[in-house]
């Protein structure tokens, strides 16, 4: 499990800390991991660290400063170092006494231009970190535009990204490495802040940290979720998992509902609409029933909306009557903005709303949250859309997309690692729907479900793209036999994963499967 904290967190248990240590401490630990990991970049990629480029950019604070010890320790090793002030005048006096006396070039950023960057090894981007407010400003914009360096180092967040959300709010500095202090910046999981952050590396400095304000799955996380079954297990115990999805219009949304469905882990799959034919002739082990949910029989959980058209208002409002962990997807979706968080407001079971950014707006619409939100402006800041849907619907909120992230009424959060572009696919949602309505009929929680089967789709998404190709829903429903094979297996890590990243406050454990997560368990 990866664990991020807010800046608020950082900042307490920094305060903690630095009051029981020598003043600085904090920060040369900081600074030794990070030239360690210039050190070692740049001897992977010219040799060694003697003779190479290296450029610093530093801002006017703290995150200058470690930029400016770093750069040091790199010119006592040989490379020759320019280090940019953009704030001449509020410098870190200590990093730059240290950067001085090590032999370092100290340059202005008019005395500089760009190509001391654009002709580096390696640029250390200590313009701005957790203390950042907005996006760059005009004095360091121009690095974002420049032709790039050898390499980029971003010192503990990309500058002109937000370390709390991954919203860019401007102008930001692309990194081909973060190297992040004491824990991961929820920004740096999340998109658009993600893909400025390049692989995320992390420090240990010691710090002692509250609950992650945001966690991410890794493969032995998600394989010890899995339910799997044992010598007791028969199809009802493993969970019967239903699916009200697909209408006259749309039959292929039910198909691929409940091919995710029968390969989430559930014992049995029970389809309830018009498309019962095609699925049994797809899937002759899928258990049909013509009508809606009230008159099929008993399941652990629903999955209703996926191509729902116009049974989806019958099938919601049934569902939704049921005492089982209820999965909410497209037209069921629609269908619920139409009626408000007020439609769940007496359900004893959890609900779980899987939209895109589209019906994340509409939800919260719906909601009467102000005026209507866009999907663009939705998307930019993902972590807070997820946040602002759990908790007008309390109800357990996965917001699809680039970054797929999923919130607790709560405030627990989580977002997704694994995942591509290919993924933008038609029916590629429906896939996950089924996919996590089986995880949640299997026993898991609501949030364990919707982000494990977040994981595998990605991973199933990113298997059946290889090297990069065109993907269909089916592909990506066939390839999660796979994916389910790969995480037991402990492969391939997640993307931006730094090797062995783990924060202050990790357990060597991390957080184990949820009681749930056992075969036959039941909420
Ligand atoms: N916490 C820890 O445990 C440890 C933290 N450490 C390090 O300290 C860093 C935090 O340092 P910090 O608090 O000094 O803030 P920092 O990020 O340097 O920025 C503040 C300065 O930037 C300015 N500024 C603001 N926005 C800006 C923008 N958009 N563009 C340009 N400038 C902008 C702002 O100026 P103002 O807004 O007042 O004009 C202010 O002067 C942290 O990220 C880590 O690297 C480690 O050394 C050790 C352990
Ligand atoms: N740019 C992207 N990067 C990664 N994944 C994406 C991107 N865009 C969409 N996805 C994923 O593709 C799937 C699309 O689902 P959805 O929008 O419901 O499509 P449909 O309704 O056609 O099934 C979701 O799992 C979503 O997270
Ligand atoms: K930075």
């Amino acid at each position: 499990m990866r664990h991020a904290h807010t800046v608020e967190q950082v900042r307490a248990a920094e305060a903690a800390l630095m009051a029981r240590l020598p003043d600085g401490t904090l920060m040369q630990r900081a600074v030794a991991g990070l030239a360690a990991t210039c050190a070692r970049l740049l001897a992977g990629a010219r040799g060694r660290v003697y003779g190479s480029r290296v450029v610093v950019l530093a801002g006017s604070g703290d995150n200058g400063g470690d930029a400016l010890y770093a750069g040091a320790l790199l010119a006592r090793r040989g490379a020759a170092v320019t280090a940019v002030l953009l704030d001449p005048a509020r410098a870190h006096p200590g990093g730059l006494a240290a950067l001085r006396a090590a032999r370092g070039l100290v340059l202005t950023e008019q005395e500089a231009g760009l190509a001391a960057f654009t002709g580096a090894d390696l640029a250390l981007d200590g313009i701005v970190g957790i203390g950042g407010r907005g996006g760059l400003r005009p004095p360091a914009q121009p690095y974002a535009a420049a032709p790039r360096p050898g390499t980029v180092v971003a010192v503990d967040v990309p500058s002109g990204v937000d370390p709390d959300t991954g919203e860019v709010p401007g102008v930001a500095l692309r990194a081909d490495v973060t190297v992040a202090f004491g824990t991961l910046k929820p920004g740096l999981l999340i998109d658009p802040g993600a893909s400025y952050a390049g692989a995320v590396q992390l420090v240990g400095i010691g710090l002692d940290l509250p609950p992650a304000a945001l966690t991410a799955l890794q493969h032995p996380d998600v394989a010890a979720l899995l339910p799997r079954p044992d010598t007791e297990s028969d199809k009802y115990r493993r969970g019967v998992v239903g699916v009200a999805a697909g209408s006259a219009r749309y039959p292929g949304a039910a198909l691929l509902a409940v091919a995710g469905a029968l390969r989430g882990g559930a014992g049995a799959v029970r389809y309830v609409g018009t498309a019962a034919e095609e699925v049994v002739r797809r899937f002759p082990e899928v258990l049909v029933t013509e009508g809606g949910p009230a008159g099929a029989g008993r399941v652990q959980a629903w999955v209703v909306g996926p191509g729902g058209g116009e049974g989806a208002e019958r099938a919601l409002r049934e569902a939704l009557a049921s005492d089982v962990p209820v999965l909410v997807d497209a037209d069921g979706l629609t269908e619920l903005a139409r009626l408000g968080p007020a439609a769940l407001a007496g359900r004893t079971a959890p609900t779980l709303l899987t939209p895109h950014t589209g019906e994340a707006a509409r939800l919260l619409a719906g909601a009467d949250q102000g005026p209507p939100p866009q999907a663009d402006g939705l998307a930019a800041a993902r972590l807070r859309t997820a946040h602002r849907l759990a908790s007008a619907y309390r109800a357990t909120a996965l917001l699809k997309g680039s970054t797929t992230v999923v919130a607790e009424p709560t405030g627990e959060a989580r977002s997704n690692p694994t995942g591509t572009s290919w993924l933008a696919t038609a029916g590629s949602g429906d896939v996950l729907a089924g996919l996590a309505g089986s995880l949640l009929a299997a026993g898991l929680a609501p949030l364990d479900a919707a982000s494990a089967a977040a994981y595998l789709h990605g991973l199933a998404g990113r298997r059946a793209a290889g090297r990069g190709a065109p993907v269909t829903a089916t592909d990506v429903a066939r390839q999660l036999p796979a994916v389910w094979r790969d995480v037991h297996g402990g492969a391939a890590p997640a993307r931006g994963a730094g090797r062995g990243a783990r924060p202050d406050d990790a357990r060597p454990d991390g957080r184990r499967a949820a009681a749930g997560a056992r075969p036959g368990g039941r909420h």
